[in-house]
């Protein structure tokens, strides 16, 4: 084990919370006046003109709870299974880049926060603690390693190979980024990547480039992917990452039926629909909404993971009603981590769950399945009831 680390991760649990942040929103607000601005930039914004990442958080209000009464609610569990491992709650956690611009311990205190409430951390490719460094820090964290194809294959292939031999338990490939979207706020910024940090999970013979050169676009981050991504991951990148790895394959950024379909015959474990917080494409429709095409596709056939502005108990409830089997989530946990390392992410679950618990009991659901379609409905929907 890691001596510094680990003194650092048990020092930095302690770390105290304001108990006047009581939901994502107000640590949201907290860690907006903590980050500084490049950041924060690069944290909240979506893809050009965001209508998207509006629209994720405004299409939740479009669906309707229909609570069901007269039920005993007085014992409930939230508890729930992915790939054969048991989760205590259906919120997971999404991989996010660069975690340690928002703290110190970065994904490392993520990856402990996650595995204090018994649920999923996703490790991103570009993440600013390595496979290893997280492996060691969350030993009994339920860890996924999130894929972006390199151009050279075999420093893909040994990412893989390092999540396996970590003792991560799938691998989500990412299939909606061609290229990297047009984040306006990172080329006004010029953003490069603070320069105490770097990609933990290369070293910097292996990719090309580095963070700290901005190129012609603006920002490091357009350059970096130009110089080291496949542009466009195919059915065959997905078949090989599947015959490639004894893990199951998620693959990430599904917004369609058609493109589920084609996922379910190349052999995925599991469909994460998601547009990657708004930030690819804008003007693709929001998650909750793209959700209900992609479940009636699987038909069951595989889970289906859902991402994208949940930032409520009762959001969470809606997509669970929609058939979504984890719920993750982005930019609150790096709000968490900003506001108070691995407490704060701690804290920031605690919070869903909280509310997620209390939408449950006061819409007559003593467990997940008691969730069911029929307690969900969209607005426009609801007269014709
Ligand atoms: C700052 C930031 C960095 C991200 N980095 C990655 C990444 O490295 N890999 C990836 O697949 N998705 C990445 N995503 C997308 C997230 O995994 C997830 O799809 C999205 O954040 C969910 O939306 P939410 O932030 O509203 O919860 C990133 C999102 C944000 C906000
Ligand atoms: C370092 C090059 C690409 C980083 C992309 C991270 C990401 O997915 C994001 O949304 O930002």
């Amino acid at each position: 084990m890691d001596k510094t680390i680990t003194e650092g991760a048990e020092s930095l649990k302690e770390e105290p919370v304001d108990g006047r942040l009581v939901c994502v929103h107000d640590f949201e607000t907290a860690a907006a006046a903590r980050l500084p601005l490049m950041a924060l930039d690069f944290y909240r914004t979506g893809a050009t003109s965001q209508v998207t990442l509006v629209e994720n958080r405004r299409a939740m209000r479009r669906w309707y709870i229909l609570p069901r009464l007269l039920r005993d609610v007085s014992t409930r569990s939230l508890g729930t299974s992915v790939f054969g491992h048991s989760l205590r709650l259906p919120i997971a956690i999404a991989p996010t880049a660069f975690q340690k611009m928002a703290h110190p311990m970065g994904e490392c205190a993520s990856a402990s926060a996650a595995g204090r409430h018994g649920t999923v951390f996703t490790l991103s490719t570009v993440a600013t603690s390595s496979i290893e460094e997280v492996a060691r820090s969350a030993p009994n964290t339920i860890k996924f390693f999130q894929l972006y194809i390199y151009k050279d294959r075999s420093l893909t292939e040994k990412l893989v190979r390092r999540a396996e031999e970590a003792g991560f338990r799938a691998v989500v490939l990412t299939v909606d980024s061609a290229t990297v979207g047009i984040r306006r706020a990172d080329i006004r910024n010029g953003f490069t990547l603070p320069p105490h940090l770097k990609l933990a999970n290369l070293d910097s013979t292996s990719d090309k480039g580095t963070l700290s050169d901005r190129g012609n676009g603006g920002s490091s981050i357009n350059e970096y992917a130009k110089n080291n991504f496949v542009e466009g991951i195919t059915r065959k990148d997905l078949a090989w990452l599947i015959s490639v790895t004894t893990l199951p394959v998620v693959v990430k950024g599904i917004l369609t039926s058609a493109d589920a379909s084609l996922a379910l015959q190349a052999g995925v474990a599991a469909v994460w629909v998601s547009n990657h917080g708004a930030r690819q494409v804008d003007g693709v429709p929001p998650t909750i909404e793209a959700l209900p095409h992609v479940v009636a596709e699987v038909n069951g056939r595989c889970p289906v993971f859902v991402d994208g502005g949940f930032t409520d108990g009762s959001d969470i409830f809606k997509a669970l009603a929609l058939g979504a089997s984890l719920v993750f989530i982005g930019r609150p946990v790096l709000w968490g981590l900003a506001c108070a390392g691995e407490q704060g992410v701690y804290q920031v679950i605690e919070i869903l769950k909280r509310e997620l618990d209390n939408v449950m009991t006061n819409s007559g659901c003593r467990t997940l399945s008691d969730i069911t379609r029929d307690m969900v409905v969209r607005r426009d929907q609801f007269s014709k009831l």
